[in-house]
């Protein structure tokens, strides 16, 4: 399974597009997350809506669903198709009623059904998204109030959603098969909705080496060679996990 972020930005990085991802296995390209740079940032990597089989949500951020309604309305209008939409079941109201509908709704079209083909995912559920490609969601702490999953690709990649720190977790997964830890990372402590480098600095070494840091500031830089065992993903490279 390969993966490129197409961003590893914080929510306001300017330097870095939004933290999204295209994960890729033979005959299949999903889309990790859709927000506000996505559409511009997926044209500069030479891609087209058109090429994707279908997004993957983690949670009602703009930096990760900003960039749907272009999406759709690409697909729409551009390529005639409707873009496969795999979510949360709990997040499919909160998306339509507080995100898209005011942006997308137009004559007949009233419905999230009528611009995706919305595939309803169940927590803890392992789903075959297309084979060589399962997926399990784990609802991860970020915003009180605010449902968010974390994913489990493969049972041994897990890419999280913004989330807070939790060692605990992180050795679970690790115990469960996980070998690579795709986190998102707040450089300046302290983190309050993300994982904080200072927080991610106190896991121990042998974790650390399965950890990448993503969704971080525009000050990345400055802290290579300040990670411990950790690495910085970086943005557009491509990674085999
Ligand atoms: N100093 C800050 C700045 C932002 N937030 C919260 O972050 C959320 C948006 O960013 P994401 O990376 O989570 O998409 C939003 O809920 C802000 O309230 C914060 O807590 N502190
Ligand atoms: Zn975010
Ligand atoms: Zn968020």
């Amino acid at each position: 399974m390969n993966i490129q972020m197409i961003g590893t930005g914080s929510a306001f990085a300017k330097k870095y597009d939004n933290n999204n991802a295209l994960i890729e296995v033979p005959g299949f390209k999903l889309l990790v997350d859709c927000g506000i740079t996505l559409p511009k940032a997926l044209h500069e990597t030479n891609r087209s809506f058109d090429e994707l089989d279908a997004v993957l949500i983690s949670h009602i951020h703009g930096d990760h669903v900003g960039g749907l309604e272009e999406y759709a309305f690409q697909m729409m209008f551009l390529y005639g198709k409707k873009p496969v939409l795999y979510i949360a079941s709990s997040l499919v109201e909160p998306l339509w009623e507080q995100t898209l509908r005011g942006g997308l709704t137009q004559g007949p079209l009233q419905s999230i059904d009528d611009f995706f083909e919305v595939r309803r995912l169940e927590e803890g559920v392992e789903h075959e998204l297309h084979p060589g490609l399962t997926v399990r969601l784990l609802q991860t702490e970020h915003i009180v109030g605010k449902n968010s999953y974390s994913f489990i690709f493969n049972q041994h990649f897990f890419y999280s959603a913004d989330m807070k720190f939790s060692q605990a977790l992180l050795e679970q997964l690790v115990e469960n098969g996980v070998n690579t830890i795709f986190h998102d990372c707040q450089l300046i402590a302290p983190g309050v909705v993300h994982a904080c480098l200072d927080e991610l600095l106190t896991l121990p070494e042998p974790l650390q080496e399965k950890v990448w840091l993503m969704h971080y500031g525009d000050t990345m830089e400055n802290y290579i060679g300040h990670t411990g065992k950790m690495r910085f993903v970086q943005q557009r490279e491509i990674y085999t996990v």
